[in-house]
């Protein structure tokens, strides 16, 4: 089968606390995989064990076409697994461009690599301020200029963790048109809650719950399937629906 990424009975534990028990997912290349599920399902600990910050308890990673469990994260982003955080990793003083020349591993100069550092800035939306500091930033400038910063190292997966999240829904339709402008070169798994983005930008949908998946499918399977409708979107996804049939 034609996948980049494939997690295989996939177990996690933090201390005595299961949290995965026996995850089974493939990622297509190419695809735009959004991951959902309850608040504590695990959505964010999945990310981690691919990304390589943790190991899982069981289970394996492959990654194109190499097993990937036992590898650190740095050998996993030099194969191209690159990421976003929930939580912000941008020097906050340091300008725009520096924190996209350090992506590229260019230094804080990146004077070679001027035009590269436009277009990636250009393709986030932050052309126009190359020189401000990150710390002046709206929050979702830096949402934004995080993804420039992961696109920097050319990953063929992209893992983002909640994009959307604490973005106003103009913000939010910017994110999405940003995501879909991506290159079919790279490969994307989100973590997101807010189901209209997920709608909207999602080739494909699996669907966390106690510890396993659910169920993965076209994001109409999922909206249809009668499980998830029980288990997780309930009322949410007759609203989804409707938006959707409108
Ligand atoms: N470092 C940690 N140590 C102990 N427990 C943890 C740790 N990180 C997460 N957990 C617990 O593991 C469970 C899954 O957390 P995780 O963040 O992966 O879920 P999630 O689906 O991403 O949730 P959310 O949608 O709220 O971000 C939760 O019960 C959480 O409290």
């Amino acid at each position: 089968m034609n996948e980049l990424l494939r997690c295989a009975g996939v177990h996690h534990r933090y201390g005595a606390l299961p949290v995965l028990t026996g995850i089974d997912l493939t990622v297509v290349p190419g695809a735009r995989h959004a991951l959902i599920g309850p608040n504590g399902a695990g959505k964010s600990t999945l990310l981690k064990l691919i990304a390589g910050a943790m190991r899982p308890s069981a289970g394996r990673i492959h990654y194109a076409g190499n097993d990937v469990t036992r590898h650190r994260e740095g050998r996993r982003a030099r194969a191209g697994i690159g990421r976003t955080f929930q939580h912000s990793t941008l020097f906050g003083s340091l300008t725009v461009r520096q924190n996209v020349a350090l992506g590229l591993g260019a230094g804080r100069a990146g004077r070679r690599h001027r035009e590269a550092i436009d277009a990636l800035l250009a393709s986030v939306g932050l052309q126009d301020l190359p020189e401000v500091p990150v710390a002046t930033l709206s929050y979702s400038q830096c949402r934004r200029l995080e993804i420039a910063v992961a696109l920097a190292a050319r990953p063929r997966l992209l893992l983002l963790d909640e994009p959307a999240a604490g973005m106003s829904g103009e913000e939010r339709a910017r994110l999405v048109d940003l995501l879909r402008g991506l290159p079919p070169t790279v490969t994307v798994v989100f973590v997101e809650h807010d189901l209209d983005v997920v709608f909207q930008l999602a080739t494909e949908v699996s669907v966390l719950h106690l510890g396993t998946i659910l169920v993965t499918g076209s994001p109409d399977e999922v909206r249809r399937s009668p499980e998830v409708r029980d288990a997780y979107l309930g009322a949410r996804t007759v609203e989804v629906s409707r938006a959707a049939d409108a």
